[in-house]
Formats: structure tokens, C-alpha cells, sequence
């Protein structure tokens, strides 16, 4: 996870800040142009001292009224000039600077959906939520105000400075005097915020991270009492993000008390200095005003350096965080094999980019060649189970159960000898993160699921059951070996390719913040519709969607709270089988479900299967029973591979784990 320790490059601020530009400049006409009109105000507030200065030597030192009204006109004019360019500089930068941070959002959220998944198992979520919220606001404050207002205060420092040179150098280097010190400062401060800026941001993604966690478990918490802990958890952290912005607001306090302190008494100096040369006479009073004014004038450019250098220093940690998620190298697209040229492959929306698609982990899936074979495998299927079209079903399930079970494979309709369904050829695999010395999850690999092929994946908790199945749409990928779909390496795929041709459901499904119609059809091409949804919920029993208050259209929460375990596993069974898959496979289906329903999408299921080359990770024998044969899985390695009676007969960890799940074990 990434949390507050992750290491700082050492980068400087501006190398972190020019990495901005690409987003920049299709603004930089207008930044350009409000960074010049920032520069003209700011230079017409300068001109106010000089008319004082003619006000004071000239009109009232002559007592006339006339030539002082019209000074005081003069300075009228130059303050509302003054006021309409700083307006118009806002007006200029508004519209470009919020296109910059919704391209860079956008590009960051598209960014994370082609991220890998060993990317996000890795990462903490409130670190990425902070990135791309949080973070891109301090961007977008940095490119609004620092940024321009840098640029404009040194011109304005400058220009002042020379005019305070013109009028009387002496008293100019009085005012000149702590500008050393005053550098010195800004530039130990620049690298003490950035360290504790950098803190700070990182502080905020973890207890972002938290408040997540909090949010999305609270019937945890709840159900397990466990708030107090929660909340301590959260005061913590809250607490050492208070500690950091204090330091942060400490080390501010340290540089504006230089920053104001230094300036003012050189101000102070230069009065006296300046009052002496006027008792003297070797100064005009006129130009002392003017002298002085110039110099508090100059004193709001100075001041504010020292916030503007503390907003730039965290503008580029959070570019820098930024750049941390977007330089992580996305998942490469496979190969280039279009899907139309795949045996069986689907187009589906190919000429959409992948992060448009759903989510694999949703379960996508394919868009067959619609074949007759096809059709009436779906035809067959009955949408409307009562309840005695149910105990058929269980009556016949339990007759069919085991002894028959090769029988029925036998009857599947072997499908075209082009096709060799799936197969892993010495797979072996290793977690990205776990460390080196720890054995591979999985080793040497070899197993074929035939063609049209149901094939249960049975294993104790932990053997890799879920690895395993997440290997085939890459989700990850295999360390050393191959895995083909009807002889094509999963990697030789476009990623379009593959996800057209597998569709997946996990055991814990997922459903996104829509209609839930719409969470079932992300499984399947745009070109499908009401039949197809209709189909899938048959399938996967998930009538009850119908009873819903606006049926398919019904909106589910936030992953789909409102509704069971079971509904939402149901409505993931449909959401992988609505695009009639070549390949599906489902980890453990069918595990939230009570017996009855259970059956009843087991018969349902049987058509779906019998036309499909599935894996099916099981834990019961009622969901081993819906494949024709079993593969075990143990200690990393495939242990034996034959049909649920030979396996009970001949393997006495089969057997076990069969009759362990009976009393519960899961
Ligand atoms: N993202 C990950 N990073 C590192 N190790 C992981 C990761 N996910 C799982 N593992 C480890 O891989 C092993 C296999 O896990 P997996 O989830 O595949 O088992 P499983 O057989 O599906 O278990 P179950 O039946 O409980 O679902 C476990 O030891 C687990 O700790």
C-alpha cells in the first residue's frame, strides 16, 4: 500500500511543476495573456506613487486646488484601471484552469482502469481518491494564483526597486538591505515545507483510505461492535495530520515573520534616513512620499511570496504524487490479433477504446457468432421456474448426480474440432508483490477443459482456486507457462479479444452505482437488449428483479447494498452469461444461495453450460455436479483430474474436502 511512507523522489519543485505543461498548454495563450495583465496592473498601482509625488511637490505645495483635484482624478482612475485588469486576468484563467484539472481527472481515472490488477492490490484507495481529487485542486490553485502571481510580484519587486533606485539610490539600498536574509530564508523553507508537505498529502490519502474502509464496512463495524476501535483508529490519524499541518502552519509563521519583519524595518530605516535628507534639504518631501509609498506598495508583492512559494511547494508534491499513479505502466494491450480474425472471436464495440468497456472484473463477456446450435441451446432454456417445474428440476438433479455425469457429457454436443477449448500448458505463478523466497502459488499447471467442457476447479481455502481463474482474462499474468483458448495464447489476444471471449463472476460480485438492468448487460455487447437481459436473469433465477419497484430499471446502490448476498450474486451469474460467453468462468457462483435457488440455477445453468467450455471453482457437491469433470487442486499443483465419482472413489483429499463442506467447513 502505498501510505505516508512512500519514499519522495528527489525532485525540485520546478522539475515536478514543468511535468504540468503537457495539460498547460493548450492554455498558455490565455495564461500568457493574464500573466501580462496581472503585470500592467500591478505596474499602474506604481504609477500612483509618482502622481503622488507631483500632487505633493507641485499642487500642494503651490496651494493649488484645481491641480489637486485633478491628481486626485488621476489616482481615481489608475486605482479603477487597476481593479478592471486584475478582473479581467480572473476572468481569462477561470475556464482554462478548470479544463486543465478535468482533463487531468480524466486522465487519471482512465488511467487507473487500464492499470493492472496487481497495480490496485498494491494501493490504497483513499490514496488515489486523494490524488485525484484533492491533490489536482492544489494543482489547479497553483496554476490560478502562485503560478502567475510569482511571475507578476518579481516584475512588479523589480520595476519598484528600480523606480525607488531613480528617485534616491541611498534610500533604495536601505530598502535593499534584507533582501539577501529574505532569499536565504525562502530557499531553507522551500525544502523544509516540501518535506512536510509531501507528509501531509500522504497523511490525508490515509485517512481518506480510512474513512473509506469505515464507510464501506460499517456493517462490519457495527455487527462486531467495533466503532470504538474504528474511530480510535481514525483520531490517530487525524491527530498526526494535525501534527503535520501545525508544523506546516509553523514553519509558514517562520517565513512570513522574516518576510514581513525584514521589509518593514528596512521601511523604517528609510523613513528616518529619508526625514533627515528632507530636514537637510537634500531631498524633496514629494519624493519622499513618493519613495515611501513605492515601497508599501511593493509590500503586499513581497509579503505574499511566502504563501505563494508554500501553495507552490504543495502543487508539486501533488504533481509529483500525480505522476506516481500515472507513470505506473498500464497493462499493454496483448496482441494485435483484431477479435474479427479470431476462431469464434466477437467484434464487440472494438472500436471503442478498452476503458470505455465494463470493467472486466464485472464479468464482460462475448458475442458469439449467433449459430443455430446456439440459439436453441437459449431457447431451451425455461425463463419461468414454479415450484413444481423446481422439485422436477432437484428430482432430476439428484438422479443425474454423479453416476450420470459422464453420460452427460457424453450428450454435449461436441462442437467443431477447430475448436480446443482451454487449456494451461505449465503454468506457474507468483503474486507480484509477494516475496521472492515464497513458493509460487501455483506450479507447473497442466490441465485441459475441453471444448463445450464443463470442468469443476475444486481445492482447499487458499490452494489458488481464484488465482487461477484470474490468470485466463489476465487479470494477472503467469509467471512462466501459457494459457490458449481454442489454441490461441491468452497473451497472442488483443485484451478486447480475450474479454470478448471470456466472461467471468466472482464469488463476491460487484454492482456498480445503475440501473440494475444495466449492471447485467455490461456483460454483453451494446447491441444487446431486453431479450438478452430477460434470457440472463432467467438463467441466473434472478426474477425477483421484476418484483423490484421499477423492475430492471430499478437503481442499486453504492455496490449494490441494497439488495442480499444472494440477489447480487444472482445478478452477477446473469451479468456473465447475458453475452452467451465462449469461455466462462465462475468462482464459486453460486455460494449466497439458499438450496432451492440453488437448483434452479444449476438447471438453468446446464443449457448455458453445455455450449460453453467452462471453469467452475466449487466448493459443494451440488455446484461440482453442474460440470463433467473435476480437476483438484492442491499445494499449488493440479492433484488429479476425473469425473466426481472417480475422484470420491480414488482421492481421499477429494473426498474429504467433498464431505467436509457438507458439515459446513466453508
Ligand atoms: N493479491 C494477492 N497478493 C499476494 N498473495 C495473494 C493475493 N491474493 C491471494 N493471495 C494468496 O494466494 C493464495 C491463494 O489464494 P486464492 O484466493 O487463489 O485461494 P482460493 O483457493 O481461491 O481460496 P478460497 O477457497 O478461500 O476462495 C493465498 O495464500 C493468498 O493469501
Amino acid at each position: 500500500m502505498a501510505t505516508t511512507s512512500a519514499p519522495a523522489p528527489d525532485r525540485s519543485a520546478v522539475r515536478s511543476l514543468l511535468r504540468l505543461w503537457p495539460y498547460v498548454r493548450p492554455a498558455r495563450a490565455r495564461l500568457f495573456s493574464a500573466a501580462f495583465v496581472a503585470i500592467v496592473a500591478s505596474s499602474t498601482g506604481l504609477v500612483i506613487p509618482l502622481v503622488l509625488k507631483w500632487l505633493v511637490d507641485g499642487p500642494v505645495a503651490d496651494r493649488d486646488p484645481a491641480g489637486v483635484w485633478l491628481g486626485a482624478l488621476f489616482l481615481l482612475l489608475l486605482g479603477f484601471a487597476e481593479a478592471l485588469l486584475f478582473g479581467l486576468r480572473r476572468w481569462l484563467v477561470a475556464r482554462p484552469l478548470a479544463h486543465v484539472e478535468a482533463s487531468m481527472r480524466a486522465d487519471l481515472y482512465r488511467h487507473l482502469q487500464r492499470l493492472p490488477v496487481s497495480f490496485h492490490d498494491r494501493w490504497a484507495s483513499g490514496q488515489l481518491l486523494s490524488r485525484g481529487i484533492a491533490d489536482l485542486g492544489l494543482v489547479r490553485m497553483f496554476l490560478a494564483f502562485p503560478l502567475t502571481f510569482l511571475l507578476v510580484n518579481g516584475v512588479t519587486i523589480v520595476i519598484g526597486v528600480i523606480i525607488m533606485l531613480l528617485q534616491d539610490w541611498t534610500l533604495g539600498l536601505v530598502i535593499l538591505g534584507p533582501a539577501v536574509p529574505v532569499m536565504v530564508t525562502c530557499v531553507v523553507f522551500e525544502k523544509r515545507y516540501a518535506e512536510v508537505a509531501r507528509r501531509a498529502q500522504d497523511q490525508v490519502g490515509d485517512l481518506t483510505t480510512v474513512v473509506e474502509e469505515s464507510v464501506l464496512g460499517i456493517r462490519v463495524i457495527k455487527g462486531f461492535g467495533r466503532h470504538r476501535s474504528q474511530a480510535r483508529a481514525f483520531r490517530d490519524l487525524s491527530g498526526k495530520l494535525r501534527g503535520t499541518e501545525l508544523r506546516k502552519a509553523r514553519l509558514l509563521a517562520t517565513i512570513w515573520g522574516v518576510i514581513v519583519t525584514l521589509p518593514e524595518m528596512a521601511i523604517g530605516a528609510a523613513l528616518v534616513v529619508g526625514v533627515v535628507q528632507v530636514a537637510d534639504g537634500g531631498l524633496s518631501a514629494g519624493t519622499l512620499v513618493a519613495f515611501l509609498s513605492t515601497a508599501l506598495a511593493l509590500r503586499w508583492p513581497v509579503e505574499s511570496i511566502g504563501f505563494l512559494l508554500a501553495m507552490s511547494q504543495e502543487a508539486a508534491t501533488a504533481t509529483e504524487r500525480y505522476f506516481e499513479v500515472m507513470d505506473e505502466e498500464v497493462e499493454e494491450p496483448g496482441a494485435a490479433g483484431s477479435p474479427a480474425s479470431l476462431p469464434g472471436g466477437g467484434a464487440r464495440d472494438s472500436a471503442s477504446p478498452p476503458e470505455d468497456r465494463a470493467p472486466v472484473v464485472a464479468g464482460t463477456s462475448a458475442s458469439l457468432p449467433a449459430g443455430p446450435a446456439r440459439d436453441s441451446a437459449f431457447l431451451r432454456e425455461n425463463p419461468a421456474h414454479d415450484s413444481a417445474s423446481l422439485s422436477e428440476d432437484r428430482a432430476r438433479d439428484s438422479a443425474s448426480r454423479g453416476a450420470d455425469a459422464p453420460a452427460r457429457a457424453a450428450s454435449v454436443v461436441r462442437p467443431p474440432a477447430a475448436r480446443a477449448g482451454l487449456r494451461f500448458h505449465g503454468v506457474t505463478f507468483r503474486y507480484p508483490d509477494a516475496p521472492a523466497d515464497s513458493p509460487p502459488v501455483l506450479q507447473h499447471i497442466d490441465l485441459h477443459v475441453r471444448p463445450g467442457e464443463s470442468m469443476a476447479l475444486v481445492g482447499a481455502t487458499g490452494s489458488g482456486k481464484t488465482t487461477l481463474t484470474a490468470l485466463i482474462p489476465r487479470l494477472y499474468e503467469v509467471t512462466s507457462g501459457r494459457i490458449t483458448l481454442d489454441g490461441v495464447g491468452v497473451t497472442e489476444l488483443s485484451r478486447d479479444a480475450l474479454r470478448a471471449k471470456v466472461a467471468v463472476a466472482f464469488e463476491e460480485p460487484t454492482l456498480f452505482s445503475a440501473a440494475v438492468g444495466d449492471n447485467v448487460l455490461m456483460g454483453a455487447d451494446g447491441t444487446a437488449g431486453t431479450a438478452e437481459l430477460e434470457r440472463a436473469l432467467a438463467v441466473a433465477q434472478a426474477d425477483f428483479v421484476h418484483a423490484l419497484p421499477q423492475g430492471t430499471d430499478t437503481q442499486v446502490g453504492e455496490q449494490g447494498l441494497s439488495l442480499s448476498g444472494g440477489q447480487r450474486q444472482r445478478l452477477a451469474l446473469a451479468r456473465a452469461v447475458v453475452g452467451r460467453p465462449e469461455f466462462l468462468v465462475l468462482d464459486d457462483p453460486l455460494s449466497a444461495l439458499d438450496v432451492h435457488t440453488e437448483a434452479a440455477v444449476e438447471a438453468a445453468l446446464r443449457d448455458v453450460l453445455a455450449d460453453t467450455t467452462a471453469l467452475i471453482v466449487a466448493h459443494r457437491p451440488s455446484t461440482v455436479l453442474l460440470a463433467d469433470r473435476v480437476a483438484l487442486l492442491s499445494g499449488g499443483r493440479i492433484a488429479a483430474v476425473g469425473t466426481h465419482q472417480e475422484l470420491l472413489r480414488t482421492n481421499a483429499e477429494y473426498a474429504h474436502l467433498m464431505s467436509g463442506e457438507e458439515e459446513g467447513a466453508r
